[in-house]
């Protein structure tokens, strides 16, 4: 399937200069969000994942059916003040500002095997501060998997040495 027919460009959104990639035209066709999601379950099998790790609030939309359809545990990264029991943190920049991210202190396990899913790889700045916030925690990233990347914005610069599978590029 070519999932890219399904994503519609927003010009100038939310800032000007921003092509906004929305991926809710994935989500409301329900044989475009079902393929997209079984290829991430298919590569979350290929690098073994034990729980998927997915940050807030799109990675969500991705990360949750991924770990239900493996009977898999998932773990969010949330924006400050929304976790209610002790936190860490790391920061991160956004194509478009800056930002804190936090998960649960005990959100893992030591060694757990963990895959990122997120809808888009822009700048790097989300995936970066995840991977902090696993390491933190004693989590082993095995790869991160993303919708969309926008390889223009040189995202995997902040991914060197780890597993990446993206379904679309721009
Ligand atoms: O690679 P980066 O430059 O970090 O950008 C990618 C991130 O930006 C978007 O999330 P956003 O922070 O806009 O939050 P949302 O999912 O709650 O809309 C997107 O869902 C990724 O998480
Ligand atoms: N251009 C873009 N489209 C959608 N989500 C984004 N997150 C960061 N940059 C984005």
């Amino acid at each position: 399937m070519d999932l890219k027919q399904y994503v519609t460009i927003v010009e100038d959104w939310p800032k000007p200069g921003i092509r906004f990639k929305d991926i809710s035209t994935i989500m409301d066709n329900g044989p475009a969000y079902k393929f997209a999601v079984d290829e991430i379950v298919k590569y979350a099998r290929e690098v073994g994942a034990e729980i998927i790790v997915g940050p807030e609030a799109r990675g969500f939309i991705i990360g949750c059916p991924v770990a239900y359809a493996l009977e898999i545990g998932f773990a969010p990264v949330r924006k400050p003040g929304k976790l209610p029991r002790e936190v860490i943190s790391a920061d991160y920049g956004l194509e478009y500002g800056t930002d804190t991210l936090t998960m649960h202190k005990d959100a893992l396990k030591p060694g757990q095997k963990v895959l990122i899913v997120d809808d888009l790889l822009a700048t790097g700045g989300t995936v970066g501060a995840t991977i902090d916030l696993i390491n933190q925690l004693g989590g082993e990233v095995v790869g991160a998997a993303f919708l969309i990347e926008l390889s223009y914005l040189n995202g995997r610069d902040q991914l060197k040495g780890y597993d990446i599978r993206t379904l679309i590029q721009y």
